[in-house]
């Protein structure tokens, strides 16, 4: 078939179909994104069938795609994808025909119906034998009862903070459309990163994070302090918006720690913007920017040593880190796999991009877990952090269990 026929009127959702049947046809690893804020959706592919790890060190690495599960790592490595293939293409141009490279295109002779017939076959077959088997932490009372937990360990002084998660599963719908869902998504979370990763027997995930961990470009360094959840309402939610004295703190808490990090290898010279109301989705947060010039401090590799510092935040852990990491793994209920780990595109033209992995969803098979965690401290109540995290489940869970047009 002619190149050019077979693609004229190739719309966003058939490169999306092209791109997850080539993934997954592979054999190996592939991730797809598109960064806050950005109308470039990216793809990479490594057909290596035996995942990669790395040292956190990625200013030596090369272009490629890290993620890191939440725990800490007994070898101190994260999953890497490298780009042996890599493809971008606009979101919002019309026709992108010409700019599809021969490789995309394999499947050229399939139908559109048999192309998505195939990755819903494949995403549930290829996601069945990722490797944690996962307990799960699906019950109200189970949750209810952590976060009073925490409370207590918070009220006797043992913790400061807390963020203690939990699991929902949910099935995919038998005419689930992975292209389609993820287009949803990047129309519905712009200011997210929108992200689809699958590493072979390891894990097939879909999020759209609003917290990133560290980036950086050129000369400069950035982090963000993110915390504290309300729903938005109404037709101003960002300037309507106000906030207790609990999520204050609970955010304030946040800073606290990354300028503590910073502290850690006495770097004085930051910018600090904020605290700001921001929206994810249906939800409001507060957020602090940090910004760091790492060629006026000196500081080239500030992006990875930060990197191993930083994580997990008291966002999505706690504070003091370790006691709040010991209470989570003793009474939590489940592996948190890369909920809460990170992940993102690594040195592709000289940025580096790396999200906290929240607001996302697993796939095992037929079904899906979601996952959700919510900050608590002294003030908090059971029954509103379990609404949080059902709220926060939605952001993810509404786009599998529609069913697709
Ligand atoms: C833990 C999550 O989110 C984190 C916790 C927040 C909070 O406690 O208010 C807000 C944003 C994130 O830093 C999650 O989305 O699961």
């Amino acid at each position: 078939m002619n190149e050019t026929a077979n693609l004229t009127g190739t719309t966003q959702s058939e490169i999306l179909d092209f791109l997850f049947l080539k993934g997954f046809t592979s054999g190996g690893s592939f991730a797809i994104w598109r960064k806050p804020l950005s109308k470039k959706l990216e793809f990479l592919l490594d057909d290596q069938e035996i995942p990669y790890k790395v040292d956190l060190a990625f200013e030596e690495l090369p272009a490629g795609f890290i993620v890191h599960p939440f725990a800490d790592q007994e070898d101190k490595k994260a999953y890497f994808i490298k780009s042996t293939r890599y493809f971008s293409f606009i979101l919002d141009q019309e026709t992108v025909k010409e700019d599809l490279p021969e490789w995309v295109k394999s499947s050229e002779d399939q139908s559109l119906t048999s192309i998505k017939a195939a990755i819903n076959h494949l995403v549930r077959k290829k996601s069945e034998a990722s490797c944690s088997e996962n307990l799960q932490a699906d019950e109200k009372s189970h949750f209810m009862r952590l976060v009073q937990h925490g409370v207590e360990a918070i009220d006797a002084g043992k913790l400061e903070k807390v963020v203690p998660a939990r699991t929902k599963l949910i099935s995919v719908p038998e005419n689930f459309d992975l292209g389609n869902a993820l287009l949803q998504m990047l129309q519905a979370y712009p200011n997210s990163f929108v992200n689809f990763f699958h590493i072979p027997k390891v894990g097939t995930w879909v999020g759209a994070s609003p917290e990133t961990l560290i980036k950086t470009g050129g000369d400069h360094f950035y982090t963000m302090a993110l915390a504290g959840t309300q729903k938005a309402i109404g037709e101003h939610p960002l300037k309507s918006a106000a906030w207790t004295q609990k999520e204050i703190e609970e955010q304030a808490l946040v800073c606290r720690y990354i300028v503590d990090c910073f502290k850690k290898i006495r770097l004085r010279e930051y910018e600090e913007h904020g605290p700001k109301t921001i929206m994810a989705g249906n939800l409001l947060h507060l957020r602090t920017d940090f910004k760091v010039d790492m060629k006026a401090t000196r500081f080239p590799q500030l992006g990875s040593v930060m990197l191993d510092l930083l994580h997990p935040t008291s966002a999505v852990c706690g504070m003091p880190r370790k006691e709040a990491h010991e209470f989570l793994q003793e009474n939590e209920g489940f592996d948190r796999s890369f909920f809460a780990g990170f992940l993102g595109p690594v040195n592709i033209e000289g940025e580096t991009s790396i999200f906290v992995n929240l607001r996302t969803a697993s796939f095992k098979g037929e079904k899906a877990i979601l996952y959700a965690g919510a900050g608590v401290t002294e003030d908090s109540d059971p029954e509103k952090e379990w609404e949080e995290t059902e709220l926060k489940c939605q952001i993810i869970g509404k786009f599998i269990q529609t069913p697709s047009t």
